[in-house]
């Protein structure tokens, strides 16, 4: 948590490897990031971090399932596994009668499942939330941290939440705040 511009989004971009220029040391599996070349991270995010951001991020011609299955396009997966893996991501987050739905006709709460949905489908290590209920009414941002608690207590999946939203926290086991681009506690 930290105010608006304190630097929230260039932490956690760092984490899940998506910025990779910064100053100071991070270690991942026990070896420094910046050891790594620009392919290997490539890899180690696609195989460790799914991502779930503000606007959902999804592809709005494309159906559900399709949406779903973009992170196992280069996995070497076969069709049949795919299908199996996305049908068990969806079942996680409770549309896996969507499917062959179009996301143009979803609500905001149902699409902030899908880009879960997408997130889990590789049972990466962590996931990175970037304000993922920043666009969502309290009701609905509610039960999107309640699917998040089920699937840390289920799959072991560690959550990496940004959120300006105070009342987020009790789904929290530890805040980490954020001010003038430096972790405070
Ligand atoms: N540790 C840092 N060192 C130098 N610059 C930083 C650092 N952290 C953040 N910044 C800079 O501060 C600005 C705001 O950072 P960022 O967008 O991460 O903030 P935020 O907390 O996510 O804001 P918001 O809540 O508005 O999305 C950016 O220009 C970023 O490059």
């Amino acid at each position: 948590m930290g105010r608006s511009g304190s630097g929230k989004s260039t932490l956690v971009n760092l984490i899940g490897f998506l910025d990779t220029k910064f100053k100071g040391t991070y270690y991942f599996e026990d070896k420094l990031v910046e050891q790594y070349t620009d392919d290997d991270l490539s890899k180690i995010r696609n195989e460790n971090v799914g991502f779930v951001f503000q606007n959902f991020g999804l592809i709005e011609k494309m159906t559900v399932g399709q949406n779903v299955e973009l992170p196992l396009l280069y996995a070497g997966v076969s069709h049949q596994e795919k299908t199996r893996l996305v049908l068990e991501s969806l079942e996680k987050v409770g549309l896996a009668d969507f499917v062959n739905q179009s996301v143009k006709l979803l609500s905001g709460g149902q699409r902030q499942r899908v880009a879960i949905a997408r997130a889990i489908v590789k049972s990466p290590k962590f996931i990175i939330a970037d304000e993922p209920t920043g666009a969502l009414d309290s009701k609905t941002s509610l039960e999107i941290m309640q699917l998040f608690t089920e699937l840390n207590q289920l799959s072991g999946v560690t959550i990496i939440l940004v959120t300006h939203d105070a009342n987020l926290m009790s789904y929290c086991t530890r805040e980490i705040k954020v001010a003038d681009g430096e972790v405070i506690m």
